[in-house]
């Protein structure tokens, strides 16, 4: 199968469990809870998305013809570092639109260490060693366990609690960037204190300037 991958890029992990671990993002395109069109937007199920994932004209995107072409491009992203550190992140768009097992054996001959982030509308295949899984609001949740549940806040319709007996190691909640970001820090930074089974993810690479 061939992919539509918008951007592949070397930075940190920004967000979660693995944050500050340098890491290669591969951003697959498209999404299933939104277009990407900001005319789409309002009546999007997904409304907040910080992200551009339409097309495949970002840094190091383009048609993947096959696994071993876009492991490849991944492989060449991380270059001469560490090869025991090789840490890939799949996200999108929605990657498990296009991930696959194939791509994910390959990338395993290779040694990488293998993260996803997804909506949770889609079943994660066998063979990634993270995944988190960040619910949306009118979406489906079908992906219940994982390494990481990282809940945007606030979300209309979505309460933290709702998610507490899914099989998750982690629960974080993320305040959403919009243009009361301050607000839902306050509030995500109060309901984290008082349950605190929920800890505090901020977008770190918003904060130093990095991609
Ligand atoms: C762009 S999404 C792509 C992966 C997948 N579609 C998902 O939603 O999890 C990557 C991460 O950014 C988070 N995110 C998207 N827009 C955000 C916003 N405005 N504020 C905070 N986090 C946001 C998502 O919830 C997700 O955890
Ligand atoms: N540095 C960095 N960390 C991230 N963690 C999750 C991201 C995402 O968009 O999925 C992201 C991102 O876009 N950049
Ligand atoms: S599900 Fe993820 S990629 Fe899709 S619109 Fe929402 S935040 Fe963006
Ligand atoms: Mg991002």
């Amino acid at each position: 199968m061939s992919y539509a991958v918008k951007e592949i890029f070397l930075t940190l992990q920004g967000e979660g469990g693995q944050i500050g671990r340098t890491a290669v993002f591969c951003r697959f395109a498209g999404c299933n809870l939104w277009s990407g069109q900001e005319a789409d937007r309002a009546s999007a199920v997904c409304q907040f998305c910080d992200t551009d994932f339409v097309g495949m004209d970002g840094v190091g995107g383009g048609r993947f013809t096959d696994a071993q072409m876009l492991a490849n491009a991944i492989e060449q992203c991380w270059g001469q570092r560490d090869p025991k550190q090789r840490f890939i992140v799949f996200t999108g768009g929605e990657p498990l639109l296009q991930l696959d097992e194939h791509l994910i054996q390959v990338l395993k001959q290779k040694r990488f260490y293998i993260a996803v982030e997804t909506n949770g509308t889609l079943p994660v295949p066998e063979g990634v060693d993270w995944i988190c899984v960040s619910p949306k609001a009118g979406a489906d949740l079908v992906q219940k366990h994982g390494d990481e549940l990282k809940l945007i806040y606030p979300q209309e319709g979505l309460e933290p609690q709702d998610f507490i007996e899914f099989a998750f190691t982690t629960f974080r909640l993320q305040p959403k960037d919009d243009l009361n970001k301050k607000e839902h820090l306050q509030k995500a930074i109060e309901f984290c204190q008082n349950h605190p089974v929920w800890h505090l993810s901020l977008q770190t690479h918003k904060l130093i300037g990095i991609p």
